[in-house]
């Protein structure tokens, strides 16, 4: 399959374009062979296939039964509370596989989701994502993280069962952090866990506007003291929004140093930070532009989809970029395009960053966008995917 006229955001390169913009790629089997520049105007945008480091797949779609949490965190945190204890199996089954199906079909090729883990079992929900990452492999890549209040770590025999538990079925031991007492000790906990038993970590981190809370910072430090550079995802970190440059820009470099991977949230943050009484302000989004600034190229993921913590939204993360474009000034469009496809692929520890190359999976998004500003609009984002040198999908 041959794929003419076709800009490659330079971000994307992994070959030297010699200064050109657009391309003809070669296609054989399931890889790209050859990548040279076109002779013809840019008909499209090419991206690697997208990779989402940030869901909720157990969650998702459960709005009509909990109802909105109108912007706030910790109604949305009591709602789907009540709501959980009433999961089963099979509807856990089929949320999960409609927003697979919808990712799959909008050019994503992996994903981590966080699970809800309250208590020390893991949750009904961890046995049905096994089957499903077995049932996706080959399409979409499956990961998740543990969702566990930071507080439980504070019982040693309790985080010896969960990190056993996320151990055994091959995820990434995570936990939610916000202004908890004694927070830099339980962290060392989920770090000493960590460390015993060879697991990456995934955060929920400082998700409000409140200026103390520094749980990044925190978790900064602690990943250069215990050498696990590059082995911790930090998703949110609204707070560092509203701190002090100087305070902010010092904790970015701890991440800098720690090779933390930061991963921003558009929409939840959206829905969920600032004001719902009047009119928001504060957008919620973390200092994208200074953390890639301090050298932490961070991502954008979809996070909630119709659920109390955000009702509205799908797995295109075409689209979330766009509200990323929008809401955090990413500007020029074209520069930030590997906030949805290199740099989470790198927090994921994926075998292939997303960089285009011969040589490269010939799992691509073609977008109809001729230019960087068409990216954000309806026309520009219709796309045709190609998945192991297949089309897989093409919206009109
Ligand atoms: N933003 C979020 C925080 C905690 N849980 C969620 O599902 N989402």
């Amino acid at each position: 399959m041959r794929l003419e006229a076709l800009r490659i955001p330079p971000r994307l390169h992994g070959f030297d374009g010699g200064g050109a913009e657009v391309f003809d790629l070669q296609i054989e089997g399931a890889q790209v062979v050859a990548v040279e520049p076109s002779r013809h105007p840019a008909r499209g945008t090419l991206l690697s296939a997208t990779v989402d480091a940030h869901v909720h797949l157990d969650k998702n779609y459960t709005v009509r039964e909990v109802g909105p949490a109108e912007g706030n965190l910790f109604a949305a945190i009591q709602r789907i509370a009540v709501h959980r204890a009433g999961w089963t199996a099979d509807g856990l089954r089929a949320r999960m596989e409609r927003a697979l199906a919808e990712a799959w079909q909008a050019g994503t090729r992996a994903v981590r989701t966080h699970l809800d883990w309250i208590g020390t079992d893991a949750p009904a929900s961890l046995a049905v994502f096994e089957e499903l990452r077995a049932r996706w492999h080959g399409r979409v890549a499956l990961q998740f993280a543990s969702l566990v209040p930071l507080d439980a770590y504070a019982d040693a025999a309790a985080g010896e069962r969960i990190a056993q538990t996320v151990k055994r079925a091959g995820g990434v031991l995570g936990a939610f952090v916000y202004r908890n007492e004694g927070i830099v000790h339980k962290l060392g906990r989920v770090f000493d866990l960590a460390q015993a038993h060879g697991l990456s970590i995934d955060f929920h981190v400082d998700e409000g506007l409140d200026a103390d809370a520094t749980g990044l910072r925190s978790i900064a430090q602690l990943t250069i003291a215990r050498g696990l550079h590059g082995r911790v995802v930090c998703g949110h970190a609204c707070s560092l929004a509203v701190q002090e440059d100087a305070f902010a820009r010092d904790t970015l470099a701890l991440c800098a140093q720690a090779r933390l991977h930061l991963v921003a949230l558009p929409t939840t943050n959206l829905y969920l930070q600032g004001a719902w009484d009047r009119t928001p302000v504060q957008r919620g989004i973390t200092r994208i532009r200074e953390a890639a600034a301090a050298g932490v190229r961070p991502s954008l993921a979809t996070d909630n989809v119709q659920d109390s913590f955000y009702p509205y939204g799908g797995y295109d993360l075409v689209e979330t970029f766009g509200l990323g474009v929008q809401m955090a000034h990413l500007a020029p469009a074209d520069d930030w395009l590997d906030t949805i496809t290199l740099n989470p692929a790198r927090a994921l520890g994926l075998e292939w960053d997303g960089r285009i190359a011969p040589g490269c999976p010939a799992d691509l998004v073609l977008l109809a966008a001729r230019d960087p500003y068409e990216l954000l609009d309806a026309r520009g984002r219709r796309r045709t995917v190609v998945r192991a040198g297949r089309i897989l999908a093409k919206t009109e």
